[in-house]
């Protein structure tokens, strides 16, 4: 089966419709304010409301406040939440919702006991993301890391992030065989403007490679 496909920081319904029919699996919506990628509430909106049926909505927190995330969810039609900051199990968690977690990963860092704590969260948490350490920057780097770090297996899907782009995804799906990939900056023309040239570039050579492998 080929990898899942998620493009984070879209911020308008038009390019969120387009990178769905390019065939996108998820998009994210980050609500981080200091990033480019920030989306507001009508922004949001506006492009849950532009995807077809069985494309995912994913709402992105950096250790924000638990009323901010309440609020954005009850107004904001999210299927999934995912928290790329140092959230704990029992925060992502008092939710109740289906959620992602993101982990920067360095030498050293425990893969393992990381995710076995968040898979102890009755079912809440259904992928593990792995991006990219760079310090300062919580994410959305553009930066990519030693894919050798990561261990065979994981209790929970592992969802490949930091630096893909068109031009390495191939690769990256081969050494890692994840169960998705998410990409940010390596579909954009400039910082927080995706380029539908590039998603689609994105899209065909995750494609090629899951149907090179037998996948
Ligand atoms: O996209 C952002 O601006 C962002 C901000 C804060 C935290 C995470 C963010 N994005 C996520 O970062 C990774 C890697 O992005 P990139 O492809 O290296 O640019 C990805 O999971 C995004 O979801």
């Amino acid at each position: 089966m080929r990898p899942r496909i998620k493009v984070c920081g879209l911020r308008d319904g038009a390019t969120a419709r387009a990178t769905a029919e390019l065939g996108a699996d998820a998009i994210g919506l980050v609500f981080y304010p200091p990033s480019p990628r920030h989306v507001d509430l009508a922004q949001a909106r506006e492009v849950v409301a532009a995807l077809p049926a069985f494309v995912m909505s994913v709402g992105l927190f950096v250790d924000a406040e638990a009323g901010f995330v309440r609020d954005m969810a009850a107004q904001v039609p999210l299927d999934l939440l995912q928290f790329h900051g140092e959230e704990s199990p029992q925060y992502c968690a008092q939710f109740g919702r289906p959620f992602i977690k993101a982990i920067r990963v360095k030498p050293g860092l425990d893969l393992l006991e990381y995710a076995l704590s968040f898979a102890a969260t009755g079912g809440l948490c259904r992928g593990l993301l792995v991006d990219a350490f760079v310090d300062g920057v919580p994410g959305g780097t553009g930066a990519s890391f030693d894919w050798s770090l990561l261990p065979d297996s994981l209790p929970l899907p592992l969802i490949l992030s930091g630096g893909l782009h068109p031009e390495n995804v191939a690769e990256a799906v081969r050494q890692v065989a994840p169960w998705s990939v998410d990409v940010s900056s390596g579909v954009e023309s400039s910082k927080g403007i995706k380029d539908l040239g590039r998603v689609a570039a994105f899209i065909q050579a995750v494609q090629s490679a899951a149907t090179r492998d037998g996948q």
